[in-house]
């Protein structure tokens, strides 16, 4: 993290990041806007304080293998996402599912356009092995934008030399639970884990990326203009 001054107050960076507005506040974190200021691109950035996320042990409802997470709108054909209407955060939408064997999870077929996120798959087999997402680019992709579609690469651990990203890339996993419905809340993200169709196995995948700076976690989210209509980029 590094700071610029300017004329008449101090702007806060994380990473290429410039913090701004308040945009909102939930029961665990603070929302901001933000901006990055090589290409202007909007972001929204949720800061959560770590002693909270401790205090509240946010950390350890984060399961221990990755999660899936797939936002509104990326439904591969099949796949019925079942919506949590009870969380404003655009990563609250739904979820994922798959097997205990955490067998390479790839696709070949599915091409998300709108996502948010990065690396969505989506496999209708009864199966899980060696499917792989190589050719998985959906062109909305802020994250995987921003990661260079490598998921091992996190945003602000590139720009934020030293610091390591703590929960970045929750990628692709699989739980084998045919009929078991999970609800998880990690970093105010409700996570709702399905398994649909008894054997038949889905999967969404996304990079999420949680830099651990100071006493603070900063989480970076496509900005969501329709939540706050009223912001003003300046
Ligand atoms: N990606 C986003 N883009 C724009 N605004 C956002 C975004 N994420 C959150 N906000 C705004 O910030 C507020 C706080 O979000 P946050 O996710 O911290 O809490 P919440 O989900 O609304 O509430 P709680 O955590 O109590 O369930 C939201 O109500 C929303 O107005």
């Amino acid at each position: 993290m590094e700071s610029g001054t300017s004329k008449s107050k101090v702007k806060r960076h994380v990473g290429k990041y410039e913090l701004r507005r308040t945009i909102g506040e939930g029961t665990f974190a603070k929302v901001r806007f933000a901006m990055n200021i090589e290409t202007g691109e909007p972001v929204a950035i949720k800061i959560l304080d770590k002693e909270k996320v401790l205090k509240h042990k946010l950390v350890e409802q984060l399961p221990h293998t990755p999660i899936n997470i797939s936002l509104a709108g990326d439904k591969p054909q099949g796949v019925h996402n079942v919506q949590d209407k009870s969380c404003h955060s655009p990563l609250s939408k739904k979820v994922s599912l798959l097997g205990d064997e955490p067998s390479e999870v790839h696709n070949g077929q599915d091409k998300p356009r709108h996502s948010c996120l990065s690396k969505n798959v989506s496999l209708a087999g009864d199966e899980l092995a060696g499917v792989h997402n190589a050719q998985d680019k959906p062109s909305h992709s802020l994250l995987s934008k921003l990661a260079g579609y490598k998921p091992s690469h996190s945003l602000f651990s590139e720009t934020v030399p030293g610091d390591k990203p703590s929960h970045s890339l929750l990628t692709m996993q699989a739980h084998l639970r045919p009929f078991i419905t999970c609800r998880q809340k990690f970093l105010g993200i409700d996570i709702t884990i399905r398994a649909l169709f008894g054997m038949k196995i889905y999967a969404f995948c996304c990079c999420i990326d949680i830099q651990s700076i100071g006493n603070q976690y900063f989480h970076l989210l496509p900005f969501a203009q329709y939540v706050t209509q009223s912001i003003r980029v300046a």
